[in-house]
């Protein structure tokens, strides 16, 4: 039996792909063969040795200690593109209640009182003070082109904007996607001197740290909305809040409310609500169930952010995964060990990410206990599975 931990709610849908006869799921559980998580923060959790994978039910893994995974071999699965049509919904949503004040708006159609003719009159001597502008013919920023970004970036064409967008770490699939209309700029200044909204797309990494911070904030166009359903940390939200105060800024709209953001006059900040969807959840928890599946029955990779991608076919016998360092002699030393125990490799694949590879080796017969002393034992080799 398989031990599957869960650290969020999940999705029924994902977890059905794990058949019952096969697997333990619980949210609480002793020697977890893998944790399904949505954003619950693993940085201070006591990580049990009996892991071998974490699937993020979703995009984002800052949640996650990736490298202290990565040190004790553990594969980090995510859900690529999963949720991305479900956050491009709401920052459509989003740019719409910036430019409309929607929040404002309401907040003050709530507060009339009196008989439904009062409120009539009121609403009709109030609404100037909600007075917004429209779409077509504005340019829309998008920064970070993969599957959220390429989606917004599509969706405001279809809409009349103009669509700038920056990404230079922007894949070859990535670029097939996205309309030949969206403008490339060349650098984060040029853009945001240029645009009336501006999205970001990206993950939270040292290098995307407060992406918008004063120094942006001037160069950018008076009355500029900007929008962040990426993370928390991208934005400087207290240079934002005073470029707010200045009259720089005609609207923040987040997903990620604060003490200084939540009640702010002209900030929309929603409760992380991007990817909370009943299709985007069950599209995560399904891509990731079926991932983290395979690789503990199978040893395959796929839409891992820290492994490399393989696959290979099943054949008869028993199959050996080992993650190791990325250093020389390490197949040979493996390969050793099964030699000398006179076991056939009937079929092998050897890859390598960053510091991390992965090996998966199937042989005619079957490894001991001894010999599975001896593979861990290698200096390099960070785990050891032998998979029926
Ligand atoms: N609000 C929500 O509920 C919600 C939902 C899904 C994702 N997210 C966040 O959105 C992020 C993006 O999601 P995605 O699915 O589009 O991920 P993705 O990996 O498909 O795309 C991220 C893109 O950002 C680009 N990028 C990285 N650093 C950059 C930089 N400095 N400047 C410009 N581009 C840069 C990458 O090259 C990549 O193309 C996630 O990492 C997550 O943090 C939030
Ligand atoms: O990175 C993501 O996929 C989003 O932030 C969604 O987070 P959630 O799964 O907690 O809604």
């Amino acid at each position: 039996m398989y031990k599957v931990l869960t650290l969020n709610n999940i999705s029924l849908a994902g977890l059905e792909r794990l058949p019952r006869d096969k697997y333990e799921i619980a949210s609480e559980i002793g020697h977890p063969d893998a944790v399904l998580v949505r954003s619950t923060k693993m940085h201070e959790m006591e990580i049990p040795d009996s892991l071998k994978a974490i699937g993020r039910a979703g995009a984002g893994v800052n949640n996650i200690p990736v490298d202290k995974m990565s040190d004790q071999g553990i594969a980090v699965f995510n859900a690529p593109g999963a949720n991305a049509n479900a956050v491009k919904e709401l920052v459509l949503a989003g740019m719409l209640m910036g430019c409309r004040n929607i929040g404002p708006a309401w907040d003050f159609a709530r507060s009339v009182e009196g008989t439904d003719a009062e409120i009539n009159k009121a609403v009709e001597a109030g609404k100037k003070n909600f007075g917004g502008f429209e779409l077509p013919g504005r340019t829309l920023g998008v920064i970070g082109l993969g599957a959220i970004g390429r989606n917004v970036a599509n969706m405001a064409l279809q809409l009349g904007m103009r669509v700038v967008g920056f990404d230079p770490g922007i894949t070859v699939e990535g670029a097939w996607q996205l309309s030949s209309e969206v403008e490339k700029a060349g650098s984060m200044d040029e853009l945001v001197s240029k645009v009336d909204f501006i999205t970001f797309h990206v993950p939270l990494v040292d290098a995307t740290r407060n992406l918008i911070n004063a120094e942006r904030l001037k160069m950018m166009r008076d009355g500029v909305v900007i929008l962040n359903f990426a993370r928390n940390g991208i934005i400087d939200d207290e240079a934002v809040s005073a470029a707010i105060k200045a009259g720089k800024v005609y609207a923040y709209v987040c997903d990620f409310p604060s003490n200084l953001l939540k009640d702010h006059e002209r900030v929309v900040a929603l409760p992380h609500l991007g990817a909370s969807t009943v299709e985007a959840e069950e599209n995560c928890a399904i891509m990731v169930a079926e991932q983290v599946r395979d690789y503990l029955e199978h040893g395959n990779i796929r839409n891992s952010v820290n492994f490399p991608e393989v696959y290979m076919e099943r054949t008869e016998g028993q199959r050996i995964a080992i993650v190791n360092r990325n250093e020389p002699n390490m197949v040979g030393q493996i390969t050793s060990v099964l030699a000398n125990q006179n076991l056939n490799i009937v079929d092998m694949i050897n890859k390598s990410r960053g510091n991390l590879a992965y090996n998966l080796i199937d042989i005619d017969g079957n490894v001991d206990d001894t010999m599975y002393e001896q593979l861990c034992s290698i200096g390099g080799v960070l785990k050891v599975r032998l998979i029926d």
